[in-house]
């Protein structure tokens, strides 16, 4: 397996290595942003429950954002140390396919929705992430999502980290986040390689509203990172 996990999906055909970087869209706030991420072809779309975040929307709006995904498009609902009641009430009105946990939840809790998660690594301080010891510590977690903020603080803030830092021998998939732009995602999957990319503030004119043009030259980029390959 490579060491994004990537070994799960390659297809080997005439001797070229095909890999599809998967695209995640975070922080919607408004149907149409949805219906347009489908129709671009990204893989999910993420719906914030975060407190604070200014992305955060109630579980009674993100109904009507369910609605508007298309088919074979992952809804994935974001926490940041929210109560076990607050995801399960999102797990009840939202069903969504993937939940993402930000915060200090411990595997035990994550895993105690039923439903798949990724857990997102704080990458803001010099702290080194072993591979063995992420996976010790969440042997429920689907994969890892490494992100830009320190332990505790909130996450969408648009800030790159060290790709570098990427602990290299995870089993796997991982998610890089934080700072991916446009301008910087071709970069940002050649240096790491990861299974998906995430994204917020980067496609955004203000938090939670995102711009079309943004959108489609994101997916752009990632899909001539991946033909480079
Ligand atoms: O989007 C938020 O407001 C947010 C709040 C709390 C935790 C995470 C949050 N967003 C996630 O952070 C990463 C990176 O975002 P950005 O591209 O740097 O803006 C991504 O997963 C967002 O969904």
């Amino acid at each position: 397996m490579g060491p994004s996990g990537r070994g799960f999906a390659v297809n080997v055909a005439k001797g070229r290595v095909l890999f599809r970087t998967r695209i995640k869209f975070c922080g919607m706030t408004r149907p149409g942003d949805i219906r347009l991420a489908g129709e671009l072809g990204a893989d999910a779309v993420g719906l914030v429950f975060a407190p604070r975040s200014p992305r955060r929307i109630e579980p009674e709006q993100a109904q009507a954002m369910r609605e508007a995904l298309a088919p074979l498009v992952d809804a994935v609902a974001l926490f940041m140390d929210n109560s076990q009641d607050e995801v399960r009430e999102v797990v009840r009105h939202v069903r969504p396919n993937m939940l993402q946990f930000h915060g200090s939840e411990d595997d035990a809790f994550c895993r105690s929705f039923g439903v798949p998660y990724l857990k997102a690594i704080p990458m803001g301080e010099a702290i080194t992430q072993t591979a063995i010891a992420l996976q010790l510590k969440y042997p429920g977690a689907a994969g890892f999502l490494f992100d830009s903020h320190a332990l505790g603080g909130s996450g969408g803030s648009g800030q790159t980290f060290d790709w570098s830092r990427v602990p290299l021998d995870l089993h796997k998939p991982f998610v890089l986040a934080g700072g991916i732009t446009p301008d910087n995602v071709f970069d940002a999957i050649l240096a790491t390689r990861p299974w998906g990319v995430d994204v917020s503030s980067g496609i955004e004119t203000e938090p939670g509203v995102k711009d079309g043009d943004r959108m489609r030259h994101f997916v752009e980029e990632v899909r001539r990172a991946d033909c480079h390959q």
